[in-house]
């Protein structure tokens, strides 16, 4: 007789298993034994205060900051690889604060970002009819949620096996916070995604499933609206009351570790 196991569908795998990564910068240990996955479709919030090390979370997983432990992509051992080639392979990195060319238009920041034979230009017009318009206008003129889009829309140009999104609403009048969740939901539905997100209006929305970091750890895994749902948890995690959380106020910036 055949087990669960062997029916799975293909996409319960992870696209993406961390296990035991831990990092430091400057003599500080940012990422402590870190271990969690990311299923193959949806979006996945890695969550916490301020300062918890998501970020360097983020960027620990593709080598931008010396670190120990097993990153695996698509059940491939990739810790051992450049920033470069783990990019290469297929995973899509849209940093904090956008970091577009402010010197250059539109349509050069996208053509820069473009690595595949075939990129997905249609994708990202459909998406970004806006940027289309702006194509000859200076990035650096752009306002913060264009720059966002921009940011999205260099990563989406590429096939990528995920996406790792670090605070994309940061900083955005709540109206273009609801675009960017938008598109990022739209996204989702061609590459999984893993967000870091304050907004906790914007995880609600999105977010399948939860990891949450305190002190470089990871304190809290499952579904996101089981977290979000649960009080004591976002108050000892986030340190934010549940009725902030419902309404989704992002998570009350400099709180304590
Ligand atoms: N370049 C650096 N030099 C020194 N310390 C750093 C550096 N980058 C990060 N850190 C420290 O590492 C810890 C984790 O930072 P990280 O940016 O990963 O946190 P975060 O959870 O993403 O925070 P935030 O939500 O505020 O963006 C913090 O204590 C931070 O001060």
């Amino acid at each position: 007789m055949s087990t669960a196991a062997e029916h799975r569908p293909a996409e319960a795998a992870p696209i993406l298993r961390v296990e035991g990564l831990s990092a430091r910068i400057a003599g500080q240990q940012v990422v402590e034994d870190v271990s969690f996955t990311v299923p193959a479709t949806g979006i996945t919030a890695l969550l916490g205060r301020n300062g918890v090390g998501k970020t360097s979370t983020i960027k620990a997983i593709i080598g931008l900051i010396d670190r120990t432990g097993v990153v695996e992509l698509a059940g491939e051992r990739i810790e051992k690889e450049a920033t470069f080639k783990i990019i290469q392979r297929g995973v899509g990195y849209v940093p904090e604060d956008r970091e577009v060319f402010s010197g250059l238009t539109v349509a050069e920041n996208l053509r820069l970002a473009e690595r595949d034979a075939s990129p997905r230009r249609q994708l990202v017009e459909e998406l970004f009819p806006d940027l289309l318009a702006r194509a000859g206008q200076m990035a650096g003129t752009l306002s913060g949620g264009q720059q966002q889009m921009v940011s999205l829309a260099r990563a989406l140009l590429n096939t990528n096996k995920i996406l790792l999104v670090d605070e994309p609403t940061k900083g955005l009048a709540p109206k273009i916070v609801g675009e960017v969740a938008d598109t990022l939901a739209e996204a989702a539905k061609t590459v999984p995604i893993l967000l870091v997100e304050q907004n906790l209006h914007v995880v609600r929305q999105l977010a399948e499933g939860a990891v949450v970091l305190s002190g470089g750890r990871v304190v809290h895994t499952g579904r996101a609206l089981d977290f979000l749902d649960d009080a004591g948890l976002i108050h000892r995690h986030l340190g934010v009351s549940t009725d902030a959380a419902s309404h989704g106020d992002p998570v009350e910036k400099g709180a304590a570790l």
